[in-house]
């Protein structure tokens, strides 16, 4: 890689003890020859990234590497062109020129530091100016000076900090075609700053769009791949122009609504602020599974209290659309939810309407199967291609009915993911029916399904009664997907600040706790008292061997709950992103344009963050790299419609902004 911009974050210092953190965990590799932009509003951190690859600022965390090298100084192979030009005045169009080629080729012989400034001269087409001082050029011959200097210099990196922004517009189109066909054929790697997305789009390879700060982020990478060499009237006339030109616009319309949202509501700056709690009652929904054992470890060994919270009411609640009701309601502070529930919420779900909801972290990942009854078995179904085969051919006598715990849950979009990789449509070839989790075991015994999708311990329950075998796990559908998180509304979190980051933090501790093998036994043993669930029915997913009831050997699951390693615990962004594709896809909600505005309210990474670091945990997002499911179709986050509509069955998706409340 030949520039690597690695996990940065960017904090300034205030004046009044505060510290305003521009950039957070900006992570980009830049191949050698790409022209990148970086395009955002105004404040958003772009010339700061601009300048800590210059080596004219320092990361507070993270680094900038070319070449392998860290950046920790402005160094000659780095050259930065400015919008004011920073011409010496005193000084000719040449002599500007020469004074950086003498200083950085002193030891080459005159006559070819001199061959270096006349074919950077002509190069941007000033032989007629050369003798001119800046004050009898234009802005346009002043920047173009600028940039034959910088040139001169054959840096390996170009960094243009809108180096058109003062010109008039006629000026300016003149002088990005020069700079356009300069950089193709230079093949100089560059980074520019702009505010405009004709000039992104016309010189361009990939466009890094940036988040508002503070705590700016790649809301998004737009790739154009427009044919090279470029003409600006050939460029505008490709089919792919608008509607690059649109999503690069809609991007910058979404983020100006959050900036003005962001303007009436907290203030920006962070200033240290007193940890007592507003509150030190907490009503705690969950729903009895083995991936509520976070939530009751908390309480039960104390991490709750360890952080002030002096009472903590769990409430085991009988569905999660019970759980959705009690959040909205207030009734419970906080809960246990299905991964797709906040986001559905805070698109207003079912008819809902809109009701923000802030994750600040994923609870469990994994610990998912879908299981079918020992009839489909016994008729030879081992496989989702049996699966296929039977309902294509009638072995199966009846319509199938599977069950899931809620539209909103990964159960219902993996299982749906699955079927339908195999050409069985969720929605027509079989029926699914939502079943809250402690029932599906009831309702397989009596007949009334042939299978469902849950977490545990309710598919060993299945198998140990005999009634069921397991098909696939989640592991073997996505594994180290996204299960279970901790949901609030928005609004308690505004008003509880300190009493939420104590939630947090305690469960996040708890969550490291339950991942230690060591502790295994004594969760299950808690999980049995607060579940009233034989500890045998919750060993195998906890502790192993877990028995898929197939006849096979039990296997160790080792990641089958997973609740803290690897970095389980961060509510990313990406994986929200695959979530909001999957509930459209179905027609459960609409896609929502603006899902980088939806992924950075629900989603929120800077909560999970805070608390690391105060817990003295190595917390990082991870990076924004495409990633794949079992069968290998891959989600790039950068074009999410691109995979909706690449999924080989779908609905007709629902595209549009949504406002939030
Ligand atoms: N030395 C500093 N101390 C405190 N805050 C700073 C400092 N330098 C920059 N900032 C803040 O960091 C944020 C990013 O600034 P930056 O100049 O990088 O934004 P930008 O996207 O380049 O803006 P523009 O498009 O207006 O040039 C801004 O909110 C700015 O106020």
């Amino acid at each position: 890689m030949f520039v690597q911009i690695d996990h940065v974050d960017k904090v300034f210092p205030l004046a009044n003890g505060g510290r305003y953190v521009a950039l957070k965990n900006i992570e980009l590799e830049i191949h050698e020859g790409e022209f990148i932009s970086l395009i955002g509003h105004s404040g958003c951190g772009k010339s700061t990234l601009l300048n800590m690859i210059a080596g004219l600022d320092r990361a507070t965390a993270g680094g900038v590497i070319l070449e392998g090298r860290e950046i920790t100084e402005p160094g000659p192979d780095r050259m930065v062109v400015f919008q004011n030009y920073s011409l010496l005045p005193w000084l000719s169009v040449r002599e500007n020129i020469a004074l950086a080629v003498d200083e950085v080729y002193s030891k080459q012989p005159v006559g070819e530091r001199r061959s270096i400034i006349e074919h950077h001269i002509e190069l941007v087409g000033l032989q007629h100016a050369a003798k001119k001082r800046p004050s009898q050029l234009s802005g346009g011959m002043k920047q173009r000076v600028a940039i034959a200097r910088a040139l001169a210099i054959r840096p390996k990196l170009l960094l243009l900090d809108e180096p058109f922004g003062a010109l008039d517009a006629l000026t300016r189109g003149g002088l990005q075609e020069q700079l356009m066909h300069i950089c193709e054929e230079s093949r100089v790697t560059t980074v520019m700053v702009t505010h405009d997305v004709d000039e992104a789009l016309l010189l361009s390879d990939r466009v890094v769009m940036l988040t508002n700060g503070p705590e700016s982020h790649i809301g998004r990478i737009l790739t154009v791949d427009l044919p090279r060499p470029r003409q600006r009237m050939e460029v505008v006339k490709h089919p792919d122009y608008y509607q690059m030109r649109a999503e690069l616009i809609d991007f910058l319309n979404q983020q100006k609504r959050v900036k003005k949202a962001q303007a009436t509501k907290s203030t920006t700056v962070l200033v240290p602020q007193t940890k007592k709690l507003e509150q030190t009652t907490v009503n705690i929904g969950y729903i009895p599974l083995s991936d509520a054992a976070p939530l009751i470890i908390a309480k039960e060994k104390g991490f709750f209290a360890k952080y002030g919270i002096d009472r903590v009411n769990l409430f085991q609640e009988p569905s999660w659309d019970a759980i959705a009701d009690h959040i909205v309601s207030g009734e419970l502070h906080t809960a246990q939810m299905v991964a797709g529930m906040p986001l559905a919420l805070t698109l207003g779900m079912n008819g809902r309407p809109s009701i923000p909801i802030s994750v600040p972290l994923v609870l469990s990942r994994n610990g998912n199967a879908i299981t079918l009854s020992t009839k489909l078995y016994s008729k030879g179904i081992r496989t989702l291609q049996n699966l296929k085969v039977s309902i294509s051919t009638n072995i199966i006598e009846h319509k199938l009915t599977l069950g899931v715990v809620h539209d909103c849950s990964m159960h219902n979009l993996m299982l749906r993911y699955w079927l339908a990789s195999a050409g069985i449509d969720p929605d027509t070839d079989i029926n699914l029916l939502v079943i809250p989790p402690a029932e599906m075991v009831e309702r397989l015994r009596a007949g009334e399904i042939d299978g469902f999708c849950v977490g545990e311990p309710w598919n060993t329950q299945a198998i140990q009664e005999g009634i069921g075998f397991v098909i696939a796990t989640d592991l073997d559908i996505w594994a180290g997907n996204p299960e279970k998180i901790l949901g609030f509304t928005e609004t308690w979190v505004e008003q509880h600040p300190n009493t939420h980051n104590a939630i947090v933090r305690a469960v996040l501790e708890a969550c490291e706790y339950c991942d230690e093998p060591r502790h295994r036994p004594e969760i299950v043993a808690l999980l049995a008292k607060h579940l009233n669930i034989a500890p045998q029915t919750l060993r195998p997913g906890l502790i192993g061997p877990f028995d898929r009831g197939d006849n096979g050997t039990p296997e160790n699951l080792p990641r089958y709950h997973q609740f803290h390693i690897e970095n389980a615990n961060c509510p990313r962004r990406v994986e929200g992103l695959w979530i909001l594709t999957q509930l459209a896809r179905w027609n459960i909600t609409p896609f929502p344009k603006n899902y980088i505005e939806i992924l950075d309210r629900v989603r929120r990474v800077d909560h999970f963050l805070t608390a690391c670091q105060e817990l003295g945990y190595i917390g990082i997002e991870p990076d924004r790299d495409p990633f794949q499911l079992f069968d290998g179709q891959v989600f790039n986050p950068d074009n999410p419609l691109e995979y909706l509509k690449n999924q080989p069955i779908h609905r007709n998706v629902d595209i549009r902004n949504v406002e939030l409340a």
